[in-house]
Order: C-alpha cells, then sequence, then structure tokens
C-alpha cells in the first residue's frame, strides 16, 4: 500500500493505491483504502491489514456518529484521531493497522493526523504511509509546499503514488484521491499509466 494526506491552501487532499494483496497474490485490484468517518468532512487512508483497518474504522464511524448527535455539531477531526488512537493502543500489539486521519472542520480549517502501528498521534502537514511510501520521502520532501492550490496539490499527490507504485510490488491498480474543503468532499480516480514519471 502506498498512502498519503496533504494540507493545502483549502483544505486536504488524500491518496491512495488500490492494490490489496496475499503475498504475490492481488486479492483486489481496485481496493478503496480511502474511507469516509464522517460524511463529507472526515476520511482515513488504510494500510496493513485489511481486516483489521476495515474493523477499526468501523468502530470510530460509529462513535462519531454519536459525537455528533450529543454535541449538534460535526465532529472535528481531533476528535476522530483520538478515537482512532484509544482502539490501536488499548489493541496495541494484537492489530497490524498504519492509519492517517484527515479532513475539514471549522476550527482547523483541515488537518492529518498519523497514527502508526504503535498507535501514537502525530499532527502534520503531510503524511505518507504504507510499504511504498519509504521510495517516496525525497520526493515529498523536495516539493512539498503547505500553500499549493487544489490543483497544484492533486498533480503532486498523484505523481507521489506513482512514484511509489512503479517501485513498490504491493502497490498498483489505480490512483484514488479525496479533496475534503468546506465544501465538502470530492472523490476521483486516475488509472496509473495517466502520470507521466521517467
Ligand atoms: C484476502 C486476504 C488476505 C489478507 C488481505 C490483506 O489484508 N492484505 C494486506 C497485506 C497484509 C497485511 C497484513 C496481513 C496479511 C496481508 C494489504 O493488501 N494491505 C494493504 C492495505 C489494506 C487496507 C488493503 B497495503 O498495506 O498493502
Amino acid at each position: 500500500t502506498t498512502i498519503m494526506a496533504v494540507k493545502f491552501k483549502d483544505g486536504v487532499i488524500l491518496a491512495a493505491d488500490s492494490r490489496t494483496s496475499s503475498g504475490s497474490y492481488i486479492v483486489n485490484r481496485v481496493a478503496d483504502k480511502l474511507t469516509e468517518l464522517y460524511p463529507d468532512s472526515i476520511y482515513c487512508c488504510r494500510s496493513g491489514s485489511a481486516a483489521d483497518t476495515q474493523a477499526i474504522a468501523d468502530i470510530i464511524r460509529y462513535y462519531l456518529q454519536v459525537h455528533a448527535a450529543e454535541h449538534d455539531a460535526p465532529p472535528p477531526v481531533e476528535i476522530a484521531a483520538n478515537l482512532f488512537h484509544k482502539v490501536c493502543y488499548s489493541n496495541r500489539g494484537m492489530l497490524s493497522a498504519g492509519l492517517i486521519v484527515a479532513g475539514w472542520d471549522k476550527a482547523s480549517g483541515g488537518a492529518v493526523y498519523n497514527i502508526p502501528q504503535g498507535g501514537s498521534v502525530h499532527q502534520l502537514d503531510i503524511s505518507i504511509g504504507g510499504s511504498g511510501s519509504i521510495f517516496i520521502y525525497g520526493y515529498c520532501d523536495e516539493f512539498y509546499r503547505p500553500d499549493m492550490s487544489k490543483e497544484e496539490c492533486l498533480d503532486f499527490c498523484r505523481k507521489a503514488v506513482a512514484l511509489a507504485i512503479s517501485r513498490d510490488g504491493s502497490s498498483g491498480g489505480v490512483i484514488r484521491t479525496c479533496v475534503i474543503t468546506e465544501a465538502g468532499a470530492e472523490r476521483d480516480v486516475i488509472p496509473f499509466y495517466e502520470v507521466k514519471i521517467g
């Protein structure tokens, strides 16, 4: 898997490949690793065990619905990140889950949180994860800027995931993206071959 989430001018952009593998067998070549946690405002990027990350996302989705009902307002992204931390840390050592939580809320105007295997929480401007991310740290260090426009940031994310797909055997398929701003969430998908790489 290759996943990433990035802050840009108007909010956040999430991106992922679409390969689910079992050893060298490709179980799903069109998997959707960008999972909605709260309608139109909070998503997560999933890496690691498909089973574990599906189960955890379902739990967080439920708790965010409860939070929204209790507060009569959409939950801040930070709440979703803290809920993931609680579940992942209390089941530490029994899960294989590398998650990135990202979304837009009135208070932050866009936030990205990385939750690695141990269950810690890290707020960042950009987070990359999954087996393919090791191949694109240099690319992201060199080209990421916090003030990119939507189009610039979409191109940056698609190029980063395409470069990872070209090197990581556990990443592949199509490149899915999700742009989250005050206006809501906008999903897109492009084939890997449409991205011009070396
Ligand atoms: C079907 C089946 C077997 C398991 C499918 C399955 O979880 N594959 C995993 C790899 C893995 C992980 C832990 C144990 C085994 C196999 C996978 O493809 N993970 C991708 C992300 C998920 C969310 C789709 B990525 O991290 O590569």
